[in-house]
């Protein structure tokens, strides 16, 4: 939900209105016919709105507010597509058919949502509606559950999912995307009759006017007044699993900044992302996409903000030249290129390609002063995508080969595998190693990310990042230099690896902090925009105070959460 809609707290801990006099059931229309697909339904089971509240105090979060602009500030009003065209509503039922993608066949929304678009032949608006409803959702869905909790008498988890479907977009329309309630209602009940049945379009009629009974801010007082602690305070009024809070809570801390910033992180997280592009050095320019509507990019060259629709109006973008990517993500890419190295600099190493963003990147770099890149992928499908990424590259100036980064020497010792510069057994002049990890720094891209990530899947990363890193030093000639990069700013795959890294003596910790500032962009005065408050530095050891690492933040830098370290092989 965004801060415009459940920012304003009510502090009295009223929750007036007249929430819960109807019982859920009544006007439900039709048989209560039982799904074909096995969606369970049970219109008494909508029950009475409990009250909450109680002497919560208004709370501000801390902290700076970039990247804020509130998510559902347009208006989505009457002549949203449900009051267009209420006998069919093709926006709706994309974000519908997308959500249960997601939640019943483990599907990425990102990646059956355009599809979905093409397939039901959105217009534009409609477009921008259906993503609109199906991401913020898909987000919310944390809230929107505890607050339907509130509204149905038995566990939201015997509610079968489509039925769960229809009723967090429902609740998504009228608490945060201010579609007027009734218009909200009527398309959402008509949408689950057609699709779910007349039995659960009852049932989820009744829930809705539970929900549309309250304001935002009346409901943000009633969850948070279920929650036991801080961490699940956040956890439910933000929308975050609270093992994630804690989590952003620590690496704020551990990362040098104020752990008061956590409102404002998982705010960040709950926005959509403007779209940064890059051009290809050397191969691309912007001049076209900033016709079109682009704004030059704040962060780092090269780069230009676009949230003007459809990327594949780009001329530049179809051929490959110019391309979406975060500009974090650009940011980590130009500082290992450009960080100062003496001796050769002619062979480049990418250990974890796919999709291959930043290969394109550091290759266009690269092949600029000559040197060539060698990009490597473990995934067959992902070595395919990075084969793309690169194509619009100089040919010769690179090769990209599938295997195991951890056993990269193997692959260095066959001519046959190396960009034609290059001879075997040659060691490398610059390194990425940007490990697989939990994704937890670009949440605000993977809607439902936030819901499938465990701990767990953590723990199970870390000897990978590491045993992946080891690699690459062994690989990496003495002078040389290495990136460690994650999108994630959890302490387990960043500090603490790094300070693993640092045991072994065989690399230096540089100040990877300078690094990224002086890939950043300078202000009118020559200054790096990453200094001042900007400055992403820590210091690990006091003793040391110039080696640091670098960490990017949503809220901050209105970047994904990105993790750069800088070594130098000894
Ligand atoms: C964070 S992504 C890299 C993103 C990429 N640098 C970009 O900018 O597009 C990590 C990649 O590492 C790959 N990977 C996982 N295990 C690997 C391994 N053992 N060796 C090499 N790559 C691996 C994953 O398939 C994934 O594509």
């Amino acid at each position: 939900m965004s801060q415009s809609n459940f920012g304003g707290r009510r502090s009295d801990g009223q929750s007036g209105g007249a929430a819960g006099h109807n019982r859920a059931g009544q006007g439900r229309s039709g048989a209560n016919r039982r799904d074909d697909r096995n969606d369970s339904f049970n219109p008494a089971g909508a029950g009475r709105t409990k009250r909450g509240g109680g002497g919560e105090t208004r709370r501000n979060d801390k902290g700076r507010e970039r990247n804020r602009k509130a998510q559902f500030s347009r208006e989505f009003s009457e002549s949203a597509p449900s009051a267009r065209r209420r006998s069919s509503d093709p926006a709706r039922l994309t974000a519908y058919q997308v959500i249960n993608a997601v939640v019943m066949d483990d599907s990425y929304a990102n990646l059956v949502l355009p599809k979905t678009i093409r397939a039901n032949h959105l217009d534009h608006r409609d477009a921008g509606f259906a993503t609109e409803l199906c991401y913020g959702t898909l987000r919310h869905q944390g809230t929107y559950d505890a607050i339907l909790a509130h509204c149905v008498d038995r566990p939201l988890e015997k509610t079968g999912k489509q039925i769960m479907t229809a009723l967090r977009m429902g609740a998504h329309q009228i608490l945060s995307m201010r579609v007027p309630s009734h218009a909200a209602l009527n398309s959402t009940v008509a949408l689950a009759r057609a699709e779910i049945g007349s039995g659960p379009a009852g049932f989820i009629n009744a829930v809705l006017r539970r929900v549309s009974e309250r304001s935002p801010e009346e409901w943000q007082d009633i969850i948070q007044a279920d929650a036991k602690d801080e961490y699940t305070r956040l956890a439910l009024s933000k929308s975050h699993p609270a093992w994630v809070v804690r989590a952003f809570r620590q690496a704020l801390a551990a990362h040098g900044r104020n752990p008061e910033e956590i409102g404002a992180l998982l705010d960040a997280d709950n926005a959509a992302p403007v779209v940064n592009l890059v051009a290809l050095p050397g191969l691309g320019s912007l001049d076209e996409a900033l016709d079109k509507g682009a704004e030059e990019g704040t962060l780092v060259q090269g780069s230009a903000l676009y949230s003007s629709g459809d990327l594949g109006r780009l001329e530049s973008v179809r051929e490959g030249t110019v391309r979406a990517q975060d500009a974090g993500s650009q940011l980590v890419a130009r500082a290992l290129a450009d960080a100062p190295l003496e001796g050769t600099d002619r062979a480049w190493l990418d250990l974890c390609a796919g999709p291959g963003g930043k290969a394109a990147l550091l290759g266009a770099l690269g092949a600029d002063r000559g040197a060539q890149l060698l990009a490597n992928e473990s995934a067959k499908h992902r070595a395919k995508l990075v084969e793309s990424s690169l194509k619009p590259l100089t040919q010769g100036s690179y090769k990209v080969v599938t295997g195991d980064g951890r056993k990269i020497s193997s692959t260095v010792e066959k001519q046959s595998l190396l960009p034609s510069g290059m001879h075997p057994g040659q060691l490398f002049d610059r390194v990425m190693v940007d490990v697989p990890c939990s994704g937890l720094g670009a949440l605000r891209r993977r809607p439902e990310a936030r819901w499938r990530k465990t701990p767990r899947d953590i723990a199970e990363l870390l000897t990978l990042q590491k045993e992946l890193f080891d690699a690459a030093a062994a690989q990496t000639r003495p002078g040389g230099l290495i990136a460690y990069v994650t999108c994630s700013p959890h302490m387990a795959e960043t500090q603490n690896i790094v300070l693993d890294i640092l045991k072994s003596g065989e690399v230096e910790l540089l100040d990877s902090a300078a690094a990224l500032r002086n890939a950043a962009l300078k202000d009118s005065a020559g200054n790096s925009v990453l200094a001042g408050e900007l400055d992403p530095a820590h210091v690990l050891d006091e003793r040391h105070p110039s080696q640091t690492t670098a960490q990017l933040w949503p809220h901050i830098h209105g970047t994904d959460a990105m993790f750069f370290a800088l070594f130098q092989k000894k």
